[in-house]
């Protein structure tokens, strides 16, 4: 290690966790040997993915891949296409990551663009994007778990775009694996041909070439062309982005025909914006950059835009001299789970809005804007796509920006009708109150799930009885075939809001953690919904309003008094704290007035001055109660305690 770096990893201060984790990567990984696109035609390119269920294997198999290939430095479990710290320390993937790399097959080099990807439901979208880059993929499984939920999804979103899928069977080495019953289930499954599955290790490297083998031999090429290269209109796939602070967005490009460098003029379909590129290259898996891009190939392309929204995901880049029609793209993601995020002292309101806003350059899915409290002052509201995805942002806002923040109960976008308007609420104080939703001519929708739960049968019943107390309708229940233990997949029609609060904590102790689970956004669904109001002292606070199906009004109603009990300091005055619909309350809790100590001091025989204080104490108590029918002052750490409960 040189000097240098290794001063600036001592002197990255330790409040910039992100900086020390960024320097370590780039220092793993600066090892690979120079790459010239112009030695890799078409046919010489493989563009793949690895997708499987959460946990079954793919950052440590694609670690593994570059080792082989010589691109980074063998290691144990570097994980290097993790970059954020939060995927580190959480060891999962929230964001899709590439690189490149050579391999040399039967005497030849081939280019292999490899794609990592998510593997929890909340960021299926980086797997559908990325897929729109490959021509092929890696469906991994785990020897010793079979057939997941996500394993399901994942499985779909590869065939449907029709690409070659190779099942790798990971973590033979595991004592509790078995492998052959697993490649069958995978074979019957997915009607796939059970002599290609390859069993591995990722973590021991068994078996792992044999992977490199089939990514060449298996997966296609990108499609030729008949056109010379020079003359094939530039068409490429923006599939994603990142931003730096320097340059702009950085958009990841795969393109389908003709080829890019420094100083084309290029046009986005999307905005038909002109931009003069000035760098392209290739990840490898830190960014190198080459002289040009070419047809197959996937790289990544700077070009002067200064927002990240310019980078659109899904939009076909081509030449200004000559206009292509546009790739088919993406669905544009809809974020599901909204939160008020405020800061913890009022003061810090500007940093907080330009720290949340720096991190969605890198995460386009999350949607911002301002919202105001009464009770919390300043702050946003942020759209995410799920619960984990939440956490996930509420954690890169703490490490990478160091900013403590408030972050309310999430909720999710429901949808009223009134005298044949629509509406879509995201914020609860703003949803109606029953005596404005008294007529006939309102209705009220909430968003579902088809959810898709597999679990081994002995946790049936359990499973079972907690979808129904989540309000789930069952669709269908079927056992796996070869599996063993005997597995069920149940398909379940729920409401979005039942899983957006604790159903994954209740999932994994209803089933040992056997159970894996995955939905996809449905549709709306008539309603019984009511607005709970947390009243504090008479006062209903707007930052604790929630909005519930009136079944649970009471469960959650007393749970909350119950939590803002715990964290309201004691007043000099009696404090009620009240859940209500409407003007009615449903819940109650007391904060007992705080009693000073009077007669501290007063020893043995002092019986009639001890008697005089505490009069003088009730008459006190007498006065304070006509003061105290004014708000009570609810510190901001109280709501920081009380969202962290
Ligand atoms: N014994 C054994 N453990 C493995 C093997 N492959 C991966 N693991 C372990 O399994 C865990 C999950 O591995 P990851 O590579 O992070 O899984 P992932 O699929 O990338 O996870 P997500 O990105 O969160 O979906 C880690 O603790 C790995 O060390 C293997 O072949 N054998």
């Amino acid at each position: 290690m040189s000097f240098t770096f290794k001063f600036l990893l001592k002197s990255a201060s330790p409040r910039l966790p992100f900086l020390r984790s960024q320097l370590k990567r780039n220092f793993s990984t600066t090892h690979s040997k120079w790459i010239n696109i112009e030695d890799f035609p078409t046919e010489r390119i493989r563009n793949f993915s690895v997708v499987a269920h959460i946990d079954h294997g793919k950052s440590t198999l694609s670690d593994r891949l570059l080792e082989l290939t010589g691109t980074i430095k063998p290691g144990q479990n570097q994980q290097v296409l993790d970059k954020l710290e939060v995927e580190r320390e959480r060891g999962i993937t929230v964001k899709a990551n590439s690189s490149s790399m050579v391999y040399n097959h039967n005497g030849h080099d081939y280019l292999l663009n490899l794609i990592d990807t998510p593997g929890h439901v909340d960021f299926s979208y980086e797997v559908s994007r990325s897929l729109g880059a490959c021509d092929g993929a890696l469906l991994l499984v785990d020897a010793t778990q079979g057939i997941q939920a996500q394993t399901l999804s994942v499985f779909d979103l590869a065939s449907q775009r029709n690409l070659k899928i190779i099942p790798v069977i990971n973590k033979i080495d595991l004592p509790a694996a078995e492998p052959e019953n697993v490649i069958e289930q995978v074979a019957l499954q997915f009607d796939l041909d059970m002599d290609l599955a390859l069993p591995i290790s990722a973590k021991s490297g068994l078996n792992v070439e044999s992977v490199l083998h089939a990514i060449v031999e298996q997966i296609p090429p990108p499609p030729a062309s008949n056109i010379p290269l020079r003359q094939q209109p530039l068409k490429a796939l923006l599939f994603d982005s990142y931003f730096d602070k320097f340059r702009g967005a950085v958009s990841l490009i795969k393109l389908e025909s003709g080829m890019v460098q420094k100083g084309d003029v290029i046009v986005s379909h999307h905005s038909k914006s002109k931009y003069t590129v000035t760098e392209v290259g290739i990840l490898n898996p830190d960014e190198r950059t080459t002289t040009h891009l070419q047809h197959g190939q996937v790289g990544y392309l700077v070009c002067g835009m200064k927002e990240s929204s310019e980078a659109h995901i899904g939009d076909t880049i081509y030449k200004q001299s000559m206009l292509v029609e546009a790739l088919p793209g993406f669905q544009p993601v809809k974020p599901m789970v909204f939160a008020g995020v405020f800061p913890v002292d009022n003061k810090d309101f500007m940093r907080l809005e330009e720290n949340v806003k720096r991190l969605t350059l890198n995460d386009p899915s999350v949607t911002v804007n301002r919202e105001s409290s009464n009770a919390l002052g300043q702050g946003c509201r942020v759209g995410f796509l799920g619960q984990l995805h939440l956490d996930v942002f509420r954690q890169r806002l703490e490490d990478e920006h160091d900013s403590e923040v408030i972050i309310t109960a999430p909720t999710v976008p429901y949808k009223v009708i009134q005298n044949g308007k629509e509406r879509i609420i995201r914020v609860p104080s703003e949803f109606p109150e029953p005596s404005e939703l008294s007529n006939r001519k309102s209705s009220l929708f909430e968003p579902y799930v088809n959810a898709e739960i597999i679990v081994p049968d002995e946790y049936l019943g359990n499973v079972i009885e907690l979808l129904s107390e989540h309000r789930g309708d069952q669709i269908a229940f079927n056992y796996l075939e070869n599996s063993n233990p005997p597995r069920v997949h149940l398909k379940y029609h729920l409401p979005l809001a039942e899983i957006v609060t604790d159903f994954y904590s209740k999932l994994k102790s209803a089933t040992s953690g056997y159970a894996s689970f995955e939905y996809q956004q449905a549709d709306y669904v008539a309603s019984d919904l009511v607005k709970l109001n947390m009243v504090i002292h008479h006062r209903p606070v707007d930052a604790l309003a929630m909005i519930v199906h009136r079944s649970k009004s009471m469960e959650v109603g007393k749970h909350w008094v119950k939590k803002l009990k715990d964290v309201i300091p004691k007043q000099q005055f009696e404090v009620a704290i009240q859940a209500a619909i409407g003007q009615k309350p449903i819940a109650r809790e007391t904060i007992k007035a705080m009693r000073m100590n009077v007669t501290e001091g007063l020893y043995g025989g002092h019986f009639d001055r001890k008697l005089k204080k505490l009069n003088q104490q009730k008459r006190g108590k007498a006065k304070l109660k006509m003061k105290a029918v004014g708000n009570i002052h609810l510190p901001q750490s109280a709501f920081y305690d009380l969202m962290k409960s």
